[in-house]
């Protein structure tokens, strides 16, 4: 039975995937959260699942690596330095890494994708997330994973799109901006929506998470399938063949 070592494994998300280890048909290696052994916890597990903190990844990735352990990462907030460590890490073990683990998320992103290609530049695209209060990134690693496949759609890349935190005199909307806002409080679990918007009409694309066992059960799903992959960078799309 393949054996799961969770990092992070006393947080919200931690405690979600081990409540639903048994059901997936797996079997929990063990767990760390700060301070712990990551190299003892990936020696002992046969795959990794990382819902941490960006802090934490370089040593977590370092683990795996010399482990030769798959790894799962679904911590959000990562910078470019991050995702540099995670391609280094990709070229000797199978990494996969997603802002959002959920099945409907990952639909979401291909049908956002598709729309963002056919609607063109004429259409705004605006995404905007709510979390729970004690999120500590933004915008959530999901409506970054929604520009992305927006701007992927429309052939760009989105750092050159990108507008976050409009405040004060912004002036109009620049053309082509892929926008960005965020709302926190209460117990939300996760709220995504992209709008486009035309002349006269608009399309609103949403998922709504109810509780955070569609995180946990994406997660064990995509462990169990990077289990014997060759080295290489994954994401849901390739776990959901999509
Ligand atoms: N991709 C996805 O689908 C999802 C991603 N997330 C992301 O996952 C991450 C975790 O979310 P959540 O569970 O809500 O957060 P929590 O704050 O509840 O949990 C984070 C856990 O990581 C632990 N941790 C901190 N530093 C380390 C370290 N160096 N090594 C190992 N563990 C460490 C913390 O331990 P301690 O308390 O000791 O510091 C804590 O137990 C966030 O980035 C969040 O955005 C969340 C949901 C879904
Ligand atoms: O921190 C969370 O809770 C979540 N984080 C992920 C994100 O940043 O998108 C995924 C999910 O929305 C919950």
């Amino acid at each position: 039975m393949t054996s799961i070592g969770i990092l992070g494994s006393e947080g919200r998300m931690g405690r979600a995937i081990a409540s639903l280890i048994e059901d997936a048909g797996l079997r929990l290696a063990g767990g760390i959260d700060r301070g712990g052994d990551a190299e003892a916890l990936a020696e002992k597990s046969d795959v990794l699942i990382d819902f941490s903190t960006p802090d934490a990844l370089e040593a977590h990735l370092a683990a795996a690596v010399a482990n030769a352990t798959p790894i799962v990462i679904g911590t959000t907030g990562l910078e470019e330095r991050h995702h540099w460590l995670i391609d280094e890490a990709a070229s000797e073990i199978a990494v996969l890494q997603t802002g959002n683990t959920s099945l409907g998320v990952t639909m979401l992103a291909h049908l956002v994708r598709d729309a963002a290609a056919r609607l063109g530049n004429d259409w705004d695209i605006e995404i905007v997330e709510t979390h729970h209060r004690d999120k500590v990134d933004a915008p959530s690693g999901t409506a970054l994973l929604l520009g992305e496949a927006a701007a992927a759609g429309r052939g760009i890349a989105l750092a050159d799109a990108s507008e976050r935190g409009r405040d004060g005199h912004t002036g109009a909307r620049t053309r082509g901006a892929i926008g960005f806002a965020s709302l926190r409080g209460g117990t939300v679990a996760g709220d995504h929506s992209v709008a486009l918007l035309g002349d006269g009409e608009r399309i609103v694309l949403s998922h709504v998470a109810e509780s955070r066992d569609i995180f946990a059960r994406g997660a064990l799903r995509a462990a169990a399938w990077l289990v014997g992959r060759p080295a290489a960078r994954y994401d849901m799309q390739s776990v959901l063949d999509l």
